[in-house]
């Protein structure tokens, strides 16, 4: 076992060892520090010896051309995911009260061959949650936490918490986590498998058995703890990785900032989209009002939708079906009782497939009974009456001996009648028949014409008040963002027309085209944002409700009026969801939080702002200008920002009504609006007319949004 080392103390009990010239003065913990940096510079050496010789035999046994597809898949996997974990391969250690010493990193390895000790822990292992759970008071039977600092192949610092009582912190690994929060930003995010905090480590582990429903302030680490869960998800339950995880953001541009992190986790079995991107083929095509949105939103429309889809259904009626010249008539008893069965838990247009196949094998039997009359006439001896027989039963009168009377013993085989039943089944006239009874509907055509039509919208959706009705029903056809739900609902009910076929393996490509893909987990980031309806798309992604939603209801921006998550999922969840919190802001230095409270107040809320974990040093700052004198003013800004961060990055908000005219001034900065600007992060913030942004629909949950977007510096610019 290696042992631990003497080390001085650090802030909050964290003692750290650096190498020469960042910390350490006396000669003893000088001595300790190149001990320990030589003694992890072993291990990281081992390991990567380790992961080199793997990732060879992986090259070699890949270069073989007998391999079989799935196994050529999983060794390309696992090489891929060594190969990953060239860089940061090694971050942590635990050294156990008894001796110990356990190495966690990006991925396991073992010592030689399978059979062998781990050489390193792979941190979504059960073994390593010490690393992120342990504290003093409950140190899981570890003596020292100690994170581990590299750049490339060499170990450049160490910093080492004792476990043992003689020293508590408030946060895990302060030193590594404070270095990992002082970066500069790059504009993507990245993992922070080495510093993730207890309170993140206890949603990323948690169950997945239901929806689980994650509030946090800014910065509190909702997007860490979301991508980091589905990292350890796949890894914990490697099946899911067949039916794919979901992740959902509220943008794009959102979507673009974490791409990384998943990929970098080595995870690929994830969709990501927005709800506006979710249904295949369905492309929002216009802005709408707030006050249509949140109508829109409501989760009356799911009623009404099932309500109008049931209405469609045929009635039971008397059909009258023409067979090879005959006509034959199935009583409405008869179609009533198959209407009921093939409807039972049945899509629509799957009900009407059932409903067919009954509905043939009502004819065939009818024409059989009908036949066995005529036979019983026949054999009275009519003659005339066995050709009638021969056309029942399709035989060909040209081709071989025709049948006599004699030869007809009465009774249809039973491969003859079920010889007549595929005919029916095939028969075009048969099938117009009851596509014309049960005709197919197209989700897009139907919802056209449900919201354009008043009356039939007054009779489905009775909730409505007669001006939301005819608000609704003035809507332009093209669909807006609020459509989408609706149209993914209808989808829904109205079923495929045909089965199709399905890949039997998960590729991301094949869940990405096929709108009633079922995931075996779906992440919501931003979930706050969701209406009643999109709860609804996103639970008929997971009929297992396995749902991880992470937000923070006070940076609500969408047009829905809730204010608590209680409120937020009654209408889809009911109280079936289990709550966690976040309370600790990771981003967002003290400086910048303490602006905050009063903002938060002003938006309505009662939660208090999360405890900001470091302070940059430097005061937020005012500017005013003038409406004329904002392009020069924000210009001047943003370049003397751009100097003091240069190697980081600046980002601008601002009111939705002066983006134009700031873009057209400010190029090579994203130039955001409040809603815009969720779940981006910057080093520096340049806040342009807050007041403008609180006077937005909204507008206080904007500002907190906008203000809390900085890692370092926010500056703001008011118009006088
Ligand atoms: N344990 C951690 N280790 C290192 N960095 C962390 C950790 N937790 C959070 N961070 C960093 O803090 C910042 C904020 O995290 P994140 O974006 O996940 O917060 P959020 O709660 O989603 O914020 P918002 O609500 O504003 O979108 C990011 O830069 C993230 O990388």
């Amino acid at each position: 076992m290696r042992q631990s080392h003497a080390l001085h103390e650090g802030t909050a009990g964290v003692s750290e060892i650096a190498p020469s010239g960042e910390s350490p003065t006396s000669t003893a913990a000088d001595g300790a520090r190149r001990s320990a940096l030589a003694e992890e510079q072993e291990f990281l050496d081992l390991a990567t010896a380790r992961r080199d010789r793997l990732a060879g035999h992986l090259t070699d046994e890949l270069s073989s051309d007998a391999l079989e597809r799935a196994r050529q898949r999983m060794l390309r996997q696992q090489y891929e995911e060594l190969e990953r974990a060239r860089e940061g391969l090694v971050f942590g250690r635990l050294d156990g009260v008894d001796g110990t010493v356990r190495h966690i990193g990006r991925v396991g390895l073992r010592v030689d061959s399978e059979d062998d000790e781990p050489l390193l822990v792979d941190w979504r292992a059960p073994a390593a949650r010490p690393f992120y759970t342990a504290t003093a008071v409950d140190p899981q039977g570890q003596a020292r936490r100690r994170h581990i600092r590299t750049t490339r192949s060499t170990v450049v610092g160490v910093d080492d918490e004792p476990l043992d009582g003689t020293a508590t912190a408030d946060l895990v690994g302060e030193g590594a986590l404070l270095a990992a929060l002082d970066q500069r930003r790059t504009g993507h995010m990245s993992t922070a498998i080495a510093t993730l905090q207890r309170e993140q480590d206890d949603i990323i582990r948690a169950e997945a058995t239901g929806p689980l429903i994650v509030q946090g302030g800014p910065g509190t680490g909702k997007t860490v703890v979301a991508l980091h869960r589905v990292a350890y998800l796949l890894f914990a339950q490697p099946k899911l990785a067949q039916q794919g995880v979901l992740v959902l953001g509220p943008s794009p541009r959102f979507l673009e900032y974490i791409a990384q992190v998943l990929p970098a986790l080595g995870e690929t079995a994830v969709v990501s989209a927005t709800c506006d991107t979710l249904v295949p083929k369905l492309r929002v095509e216009r802005d709408e009002s707030r006050n249509l949105a949140e109508i829109k939103g409501r989760a009356l429309w799911q009623t009404a939708l099932e309500d109008h889809v049931t209405s469609l259904l045929p009635r039971p009626r008397e059909l009258r079906l023409r067979w090879e010249g005959e006509f034959y008539v199935i009583p409405a008893t008869a179609v009533a009782q198959a209407l009921a069965s093939a409807v039972q838990g049945r899509r629509y247009h799957r009900a009407r497939t059932a409903f067919a196949e009954q509905l043939h094998h009502i004819l065939a039997e009818t024409v059989v009974e009908r036949r066995e009359a005529l036979l019983n006439e026949m054999e009275e001896g009519f003659e005339d009456i066995l050709a009638r027989v021969d056309r029942e039963l399709g035989h060909d009168r040209n081709a071989g001996r025709r049948p006599a009377g004699s030869e007809v013993d009465g009774l249809l085989s039973e491969e003859e009648v079920e010889n007549l039943r595929h005919r029916i089944a095939g028969n075009a006239a048969i099938a117009r028949f009851i596509e014309a009874w049960w005709p197919t509907l197209d989700a897009g055509t139907l919802l056209r014409g449900l919201l354009s039509d008043r009356t039939l919208l007054a009779r489905f959706a009775p909730r409505l008040s007669p001006a939301e009705l005819t608000a609704v029903s003035a809507e332009p056809a093209p669909w807006a963002s609020s459509d989408i739900p609706l149209l993914d609902a209808l989808a829904d009910l109205l079923g495929e027309v045909e089965d199709r076929h399905r890949q039997g393996e998960f590729v991301a490509d094949n869940a990405r085209r096929q709108r009633d893909w079922v995931y075996g987990h779906v992440v919501v980031d931003e979930a706050q944002e969701l209406s009643e309806m999109q709860w609804h798309m996103v639970l008929r992604r997971c009929p297992g409700r396995s749902v991880t939603a992470v937000g923070d209801i006070d940076q609500a921006a969408a047009a829905h009026r809730h204010t608590s998550w209680a409120q937020a999922v009654q209408a889809v969840l009911g109280d079936r969801w289990t709550a966690a919190e976040l309370t600790i802001c990771y981003r967002t230095p003290r400086e910048v939080m303490g602006l905050t409270e009063a903002v938060l107040r002003r938006a309505g809320s009662r939660n208090a702002p999360p405890r900001a974990v470091r302070s940059s040093g430097i005061a937020p700052w005012t500017l005013t200008t003038t409406p004329a004198g904002l392009a020069d003013s924000a210009t001047r800004a943003v370049r003397e920002l751009r100097r003091r961060w240069h190697g980081g990055t600046v980002g601008v908000v601002a009111p939705a009504g002066r983006v134009a005219e700031l873009r057209a001034v400010l190029s090579g900065v994203p130039v955001l609006t409040a809603t815009q600007a969720k779940g981006l992060e910057w080093d520096a913030t340049l806040l342009v007319d807050p007041e403008g942004i609180a006077a937005e629909p909204r507008g206080w949950n904007g500002l907190y949004v906008a203000l809390t977007r900085c890692t370092q510096e926010l500056g703001q610019l008011v118009l006088r």
